[in-house]
C-alpha cells in the first residue's frame, strides 16, 4: 500500500544533494506537471529492483558556525527519525570522522530505525578503503563506501536500503482502517480539527506498538468504525529560517500523504486560498490520493448567500488541477459540519477503490466516440479500440488506440468526463494510460 520512506541525513558538503540527484535522476519518475508543485528536489520517487520508495533530502542551507551545524543536524536527524522507514546517514571520507557525526550517530542509534552508514567521496576504492574503516567507530554498523559523483557503490547501497523494507505489505494489509492525513499551511487549524473530532468521538489508544510514527497518529471511532488521523501540525517553529521551515513542512506533508488513503487539505477561510495551498494540495494530487478540500474557520468570516459560491470559484481556479475534489466548509471552533467529514471520507475511499466492469466501460466509450468524433491529423483519425480498468487507488484505466500521437490530452479529458458522468468518482483522480495496438489485432 503505502511506499516506504527513505531519508538522507548528513553534514553540509558531504554530498547529500549529489547522492540524492544520482538516486533520483536515474532511476525515478517524478510525477510532474502539477502547477504549483515545488520544483525543489526535496523528495522523489525512486524504484530499484521492483521496489518503490520515496526519497527525501533533509538537508537545507549551509550554516556558518559549527554549533549551528550540530543543531541543524539534530533537527534533520529528528525529521528523518519521525518520518522515515530507513535512514541513509552520509559521511565524507575526505573530511574523515568529525564530532558532529558521532553525536548524530548516537541519536540515530537510539531511534532504533534502520540506519545505513554511507561513506561518500570514495572515488577510488583501493586508495580510500583504509579510511573507510575508521567509520566503524560510529557504532552504527558497517560503512558502505560510495562515490556519489562517480556513481560507485550506488547499487550496493540501494540493495541495502530495500533489504530493510517489510516483505510485501503483509502487515499493512491486516490494518484496513482508513488513514486520513490532515495537511495544510501552518495555523489553518489542522490540530484544532483533530482535537474537535477527538472531543466528539470515542478515542482509543493506538494499538500498533513499536513505531515512532504512530505517536502522531490519532485513532478515532465514529459510528462504531475506526479511523486513523495522521496529523502534520505542530512543527516547532523556534529558531527556524523560512526556507528551512518550508522544507520540513513539505517533508512532513509528503510522508503523511504517502501513508494516507484520503487527504484533508485544510484551507483557512479568513486567508482564502493561496499558491502555497496549491503546492501542498499538489502533493496529494500527484500521488493519486483521495482528496477533500476543507475550508476551516467558516465561523470567522462574514457571509451572505453568495459567499460559498465565491469561495468555490476561487478554489477551483487556484486548485484547477483537481476539479474532482469535494469542498467542505467547516469550523473546528463550533464543530459546524465536522461530523459530515466521516461520510465524505467513506465516500472518497469507496470511489478510490471502485472497479468498473470492462463491458460497461466500453459501452461508455463507444457512446462517447459516437457523440464526439475523435481527433485526426494529416488524414489519419484516432481509433479507440478498447478500454479496461487495471487498478484502483487511484482508479487507473488503459485505453488501446491505433496511434498514440493522435490521442490528445483534451480527448482523454473528454472520456474522463464521460466516465465521471456515469460513476462520479468524486474525490479521486483517475489515471489513464494510452497504448497502441495494431489494427488487425482488434
Ligand atoms: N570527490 C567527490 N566529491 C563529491 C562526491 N559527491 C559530492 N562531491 C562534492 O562535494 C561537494 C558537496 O556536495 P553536495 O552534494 O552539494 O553536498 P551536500 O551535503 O548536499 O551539501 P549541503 O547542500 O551544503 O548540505 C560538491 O562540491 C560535490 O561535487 C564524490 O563522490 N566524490
Ligand atoms: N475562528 C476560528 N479559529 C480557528 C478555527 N480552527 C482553528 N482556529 C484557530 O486558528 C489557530 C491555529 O489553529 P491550529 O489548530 O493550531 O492550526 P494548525 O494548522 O494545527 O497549525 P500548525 O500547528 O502551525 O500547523 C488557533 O488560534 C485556533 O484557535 C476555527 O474553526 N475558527
Amino acid at each position: 500500500m503505502s511506499k516506504p520512506v527513505v531519508a538522507i541525513v548528513g553534514r553540509p558538503n558531504v554530498g547529500k544533494s549529489t547522492l540524492f540527484n544520482v538516486l533520483a535522476g536515474e532511476m525515478i519518475s517524478i510525477v510532474k506537471d502539477t502547477p504549483g508543485v515545488t520544483r525543489d528536489r526535496i523528495y522523489a520517487d525512486v524504484s530499484w529492483l521492483d521496489r518503490e520508495f520515496t526519497l527525501i533530502d533533509t538537508g537545507g542551507i549551509e550554516p556558518e558556525s559549527s554549533d549551528i551545524i550540530l543543531s541543524q543536524m539534530r533537527e534533520q536527524a529528528q525529521i528523518a527519525i519521525d518520518t522515515a522507514d530507513v535512514i541513509i546517514f552520509i559521511t565524507d571520507v575526505r573530511q574523515g570522522l568529525v564530532d558532529a557525526d558521532s553525536k548524530v550517530a548516537d541519536m540515530l542509534r537510539r531511534a532504533r530505525k534502520p540506519v545505513i552508514l554511507a561513506v561518500n567521496k570514495v572515488d577510488n576504492f583501493h586508495k580510500f578503503m583504509p579510511d573507510v574503516y575508521e567509520f566503524y567507530n560510529l557504532g552504527i554498523g558497517d560503512p558502505t563506501p560510495v562515490s556519489a559523483a562517480s556513481r560507485l557503490g550506488i547499487g550496493d547501497l540501494l540493495d541495502t536500503v530495500i533489504s530493510y523494507f517489510p516483505e510485501d505489505k503483509e502487515e499493512e494489509e491486516e490494518d484496513d482502517r482508513p488513514r486520513i492525513a490532515i495537511v495544510g499551511k501552518p495555523n489553518v487549524g489542522k490540530s484544532s480539527i483533530v482535537n474537535k473530532l477527538l472531543g466528539e468521538n470515542r478515542v482509543i489508544v493506538s494499538d500498533i506498538a513499536g513505531t515512532t510514527r504512530d505517536a502522531i497518529d490519532t485513532n478515532i471511532v465514529h459510528n462504531g468504525k475506526e479511523y486513523v488521523f495522521i496529523d502534520t501540525a505542530g512543527l516547532r517553529r523556534k529558531n527556524k529560517i523560512k526556507e528551512e521551515l518550508e522544507r520540513y513542512s513539505i517533508i512532513r506533508t509528503v510522508t503523511a500523504v504517502e501513508r494516507a488513503d484520503v487527504v484533508l487539505m485544510v484551507i483557512d477561510a479568513v486567508e482564502g486560498v493561496t499558491e502555497q495551498d496549491a503546492k501542498i494540495a499538489g502533493i496529494a494530487h500527484e500521488r493519486g490520493k483521495g482528496i477533500i478540500i476543507v475550508v476551516n474557520k467558516w465561523d470567522a468570516i462574514e457571509k451572505n448567500d453568495k459567499t460559498m459560491r465565491e469561495y468555490e470559484k476561487k478554489i477551483r481556479t487556484v486548485l484547477s488541477y483537481m476539479p474532482y475534489a469535494e469542498i467542505m466548509y467547516v469550523s473546528a471552533k463550533t464543530g459546524q459540519r465536522l461530523p459530515k467529514l466521516f461520510d465524505m471520507i467513506d465516500m472518497v475511499i469507496e470511489n478510490q477503490t471502485l472497479r468498473i466492469a470492462t463491458g460497461v466501460l466500453n459501452e461508455i466509450m463507444t457512446e462517447a466516440v459516437a457523440m464526439q468524433q475523435p481527433p485526426s491529423d494529416k488524414g489519419k483519425r484516432l481509433k479507440l479500440y478498447y478500454i479496461t480498468q487495471v487498478s484502483v487507488k487511484p482508479p487507473t484505466f488503459v485505453i488501446f488506440v491505433n496511434d498514440k500521437e493522435l490521442m490528445h490530452f483534451s480527448y482523454t479529458r473528454y472520456l474522463e468526463n464521460k466516465i465521471r458522468e456515469a460513476f462520479g468518482f468524486k474525490g479521486t483522480s483517475l489515471k489513464f494510460f494510452i497504448r497502441e495496438r495494431k489494427e488487425k489485432e482488434q
